[in-house]
C-alpha cells in the first residue's frame, strides 16, 4: 500500500510541472474471509477492525515522508489498570484507584526514516507489539497506572524494536465503564456491574520521536 502511494505521488510530481509536491493517504478497508466451524467460507467476508493507512508526502526538492498507521483498534482490560500518581491541587476531586477496566481505541501515526524490508511485515510488528504492551503476559497481565504510562510504553517498545521508524504518535480516548453503586436502592458495587459510556472522556495523546531525528530522512 504504502508503495503504491508512493508510485502514485511520485506520478503527478514528475507528470506535470506545475506541481510541487503530493500527498497521498490511502486506508486500508481490513475485509476478512468468514469463517463457519472453522472452515473458510468461499465468498463471504466481514469487515475487521483496526486498519491500516498510510500517508505519503512527495515533493520535487525534499525527501519523500512515508507515514503508516493503525485506526479504530478496540481494546479492553477487566483489571490491572488503575489511575494513580498525577498531579493534586485544591481543584482536584477524582481519587485515584488501583482497580479499574480500562478501555480504549488505539489511533497512531508513525513515520519512517528508512525504507523498511516490507511496510506490510512492519505494520504487523508495531500492532502486534502495541497490542502486547498494552495487555502484558496472558496469565498475569501488566499493572498500568494510568492511559499516559501505558500509551507511552507502547511507543517506546516500538521505537526500541524498529531502528527504520523516526517517529510514533498515540492517541487513546479512555473509554469509561463506571462503577454501577447505589447502595440507596440496595446495589452495592462489588466489581460486577459497571456503566460503558462513551462520553464524556479524556483522550491521551503522545508523540515519541528519536533523539537527533532529522525530519523524516531519505527513503
Ligand atoms: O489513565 C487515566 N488518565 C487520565 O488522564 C484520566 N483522567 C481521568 O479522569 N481518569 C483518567 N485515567
Amino acid at each position: 500500500m504504502e508503495e503504491f502511494a508512493i508510485l502514485l505521488g511520485e506520478h503527478f510530481v514528475k507528470t506535470y510541472p506545475q506541481v510541487t509536491g503530493s500527498e497521498i493517504t490511502i486506508i486500508e478497508k481490513p475485509w476478512e474471509p468468514y469463517r463457519i466451524n472453522g472452515k473458510i467460507h468461499h465468498h463471504g467476508f466481514k469487515l475487521g477492525k483496526g486498519s491500516h493507512f498510510c500517508e505519503i508526502q512527495v515533493s520535487k526538492n525534499k525527501p519523500t515522508v512515508v507515514c503508516s498507521g493503525l485506526e479504530g483498534l478496540s481494546v479492553l482490560k477487566t483489571t490491572q489498570s488503575g489511575f494513580e500518581g498525577f498531579v493534586r491541587d485544591n481543584y482536584t476531586l477524582l481519587p485515584e484507584v488501583r482497580e479499574r477496566i480500562l478501555a480504549t481505541e488505539v489511533l497512531s501515526v508513525w513515520c519512517y526514516k528508512s525504507k523498511p524490508s516490507c511496510y506490510n511485515k512492519a505494520f504487523e510488528t508495531v500492532k502486534q507489539i502495541l497490542l502486547d504492551v498494552f495487555f502484558g503476559p496472558p496469565d498475569a497481565g501488566v499493572y498500568s497506572p494510568s492511559v499516559q504510562n501505558t500509551l507511552y510504553l507502547m511507543g517506546e517498545r516500538v521505537l526500541q524494536r524498529l531502528p527504520e521508524i523516526e517517529s510514533i504518535k498515540l492517541s487513546m480516548p479512555n473509554l469509561h465503564f463506571i462503577p454501577v453503586n447505589m447502595p440507596k436502592v440496595g446495589v452495592e458495587f462489588n466489581h460486577d456491574v459497571y456503566l460503558p459510556t462513551d462520553e464524556p472522556h479524556g483522550t491521551i495523546e503522545a508523540s515519541l520521536t528519536r533523539k537527533n531525528w532529522s525530519r523524516h530522512s531519505k527513503l
